[in-house]
């Protein structure tokens, strides 16, 4: 148990620490030392309002009408200074957590879209749900660090205002504390400890795969609905929810056992410190006031000590959340699964020219062959048509050259990112305008509209701006667009951004052959070379080399005019 505790501490503050070291370590430290001082003025009213509870206990039970009027004066007065101290309190915590989360939620962004991980995360699943540990355990994170911080700190300021006044009135009570606090600290580690942690672990996944299969409905809307497959759909969703519902039914029957400790824990402080102080009042040798300000002051102390016992319920809660975001930074820090690593990789080298060099390309999740030892020079101005069988590794071989697969061996060497652009099968629709759509993956540019009108012109696109109200509108263009139109767009993109090479991953499958010609023979004239993927003869005219992939890795490379001849 202790060194899973040492570890746990570890990973927390593997997380937490640089935040308090970054560049906006003053405002941290500055509102961490502000909500210290609150608390310490919070925790110095508590002991007021204690003693003027006593005192005016007291002064009731003597008849005393006078210095029970003082009393609640006076008690008028500190209630005047303390509610601003306990509602700027909890606004300044807030304020803290929110700028946290705010630096860390870019940490782990800038971290997820380097190195391609949010691509290699999704692809090898060796973490579930990255976007819920982004957007949800990242905020838990912050804000239950600050909550469970500050309850630290309190019970300690608790304990060191609250004892003095115990030990003043009697000392066998702060005995009894100390012994009862510590068994139930340790009984509730021990006991409940481990599957606590465990199950909530499992339970934030299972959430997470839950909301994400509904996700998936709704973005794939049009086939379900198209297929009529709702039925078996609901009954996935179902499945996930099943899976969170019994996770949560375990959850609350181990909590139902901290639940009967914690309440027996607690309660039995209602009646044990009056028990052990009452011949004392009876005697007369204790004023009543004073008996009840030592069940105040008795029941401070014994919530600083069994802070782990009362809060063991959304610790172990949090603990699960630190593990999860813990995973997720160490596998993009590089630490990704071992199958990743043994297996050969293919060199990238940045150089002006396009060749592969005895590359043999492997399948990233079993290592099956799909090329073997192909060496190819694409020249510029010299287009390559890449074709085969469905499923011989046409698309893969792009994805090795833009480094996206990089099982296998060999090399290649590539232009930088910058001069090429890849047109996948899938075309994709960025949230945004016409415009941005267009500029697409570059960001603002000084491109006028009416240049951006006549190339949608160009890709024969020529009333799509008009029709859906101008450049300047924000739509669901992936759902409001056919795929043709997605494939013609995805094209004027090409044609903007001018890169030295082009790859067109059947990137006009959807269009007619008539469209399919005039998008391409727009493009030759361009200065972009053209690696295309496709199955048509029309584009075959537009490349002067062929690579036909013949399966289980065997390729063989043709002229295009006797390609032709062959088909
Ligand atoms: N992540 C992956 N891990 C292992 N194998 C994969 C993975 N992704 C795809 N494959 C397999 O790799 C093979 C090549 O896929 P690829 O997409 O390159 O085929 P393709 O020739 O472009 O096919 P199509 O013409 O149908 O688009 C396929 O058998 C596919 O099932």
């Amino acid at each position: 148990m202790k060194s899973v505790d040492r570890h746990l501490w570890q990973r927390f503050t593997g997380i937490a620490a640089p935040y308090w070291r970054s560049e906006e370590k003053w405002k941290a430290w500055g509102l961490l030392v502000l909500l210290v001082v609150l608390l310490l003025g919070q925790t110095r009213f508590a002991v007021l309002f204690n003693e003027q509870t006593g005192e005016f206990t007291s002064a009731l039970a003597a008849r005393d009408e006078p210095r029970f009027w003082d009393a609640i004066q006076l008690c008028l007065v500190l209630l005047a200074v303390a509610v601003p101290i306990y509602g700027f309190y909890y606004y300044v915590r807030d304020k803290l957590g929110l700028h946290w989360r705010r630096w860390l939620t870019h940490r782990f962004l800038d971290n997820y879209f380097s190195h391609r991980h949010f691509y290699e995360l999704n692809a090898e699943t060796a973490i579930d749900n990255p976007d819920q540990r982004i957007a949800e355990d990242i905020n838990t994170f912050t804000q239950r660090s600050l909550f469970f911080l500050l309850i630290f700190i309190g019970a300690v300021l608790q304990l060191a205002a609250f004892s003095h006044v115990l030990w003043s009135i009697s000392r066998d009570l702060v005995y009894f504390l100390v012994v009862y606090a510590l068994a139930g600290t340790l009984i509730t580690i021990f006991v409940f400890g481990k599957p606590l942690i465990g199950l909530n672990f499992h339970q934030l996944r299972k959430e997470a795969d839950f909301r994400f299969s509904l996700v998936r409905v709704r973005e794939n809307a049009e086939s379900i609905a198209f297929y009529r497959g709702e039925a078996q759909e609901a009954h996935q969703v179902k499945q996930r929810f099943a899976k969170a519902f019994n996770n949560f039914n375990k959850l609350i029957r181990k909590q139902l056992s901290l639940n009967l400790f914690q309440y027996a824990y607690t309660l039995l402080t209602m009646v044990l410190p009056a028990a052990i102080i009452s011949s004392r009042v009876l005697s007369g040798e204790l004023e009543v006031g004073r008996a009840i300000q030592a069940a105040g002051a008795f029941a401070a102390v014994l919530g600083a000590i069994s802070v782990i016992v009362e809060n063991f319920e959304g610790l172990s809660r949090f603990a699960a959340g630190v593990d999860r975001l813990d995973a997720f930074a160490r596998i993009m820090s590089g630490q990704l699964p071992e199958q990743h690593r043994s297996a050969g990789h293919i060199e990238l080298l940045e150089e002006p020219r396009l060749s592969l060099e005895r590359v043999t390309l492997q399948t990233p999740d079993d290592g099956r062959v799909l090329v073997r030892d192909l060496s190819l020079q694409i020249t510029p101005g010299e287009g390559l048509l890449i074709v085969g069988e469905s499923g011989s590794g046409k698309s893969s071989l792009l994805r090795a050259i833009a480094g996206l697969w990089s099982v296998g061996s060999g090399s290649i060497t590539c232009p930088p990112s910058e001069d090429i652009l890849f047109l996948p099968q899938q075309p994709y629709m960025l949230l945004g305008t016409l415009r941005s759509q267009l500029l697409y993956p570059k960001r603002e540019q000084h491109i006028s509209d009416a240049e951006l009108l006549h190339l949608l012109e160009r890709v024969n696109l020529p009333d799509l701006a008009g029709r859906v109200g101008g450049l300047h509108v924000e739509r669901d263009w992936g759902k409001v667009l056919s795929v043709g139109e997605q494939q013609r767009l995805a094209f004027a993109r090409v044609l903007l951004s001018k890169p030295r090479y082009a790859m067109l991953d059947e990137a006009t499958s959807a269009l007619d052959i008539a469209n399919e010609e005039s998008l391409y023979r727009t493009l030759a004239t361009t200065d972009t070379t053209l690696i295309s993927v496709g199955h048509r003869t029309t584009i075959l005219k537009y490349h002067r080399q062929v690579l036909e992939l013949t399966g289980n890795g065997q390729w063989q490379r043709h002229r295009a005019e006797s390609y032709r001849f062959m088909q």
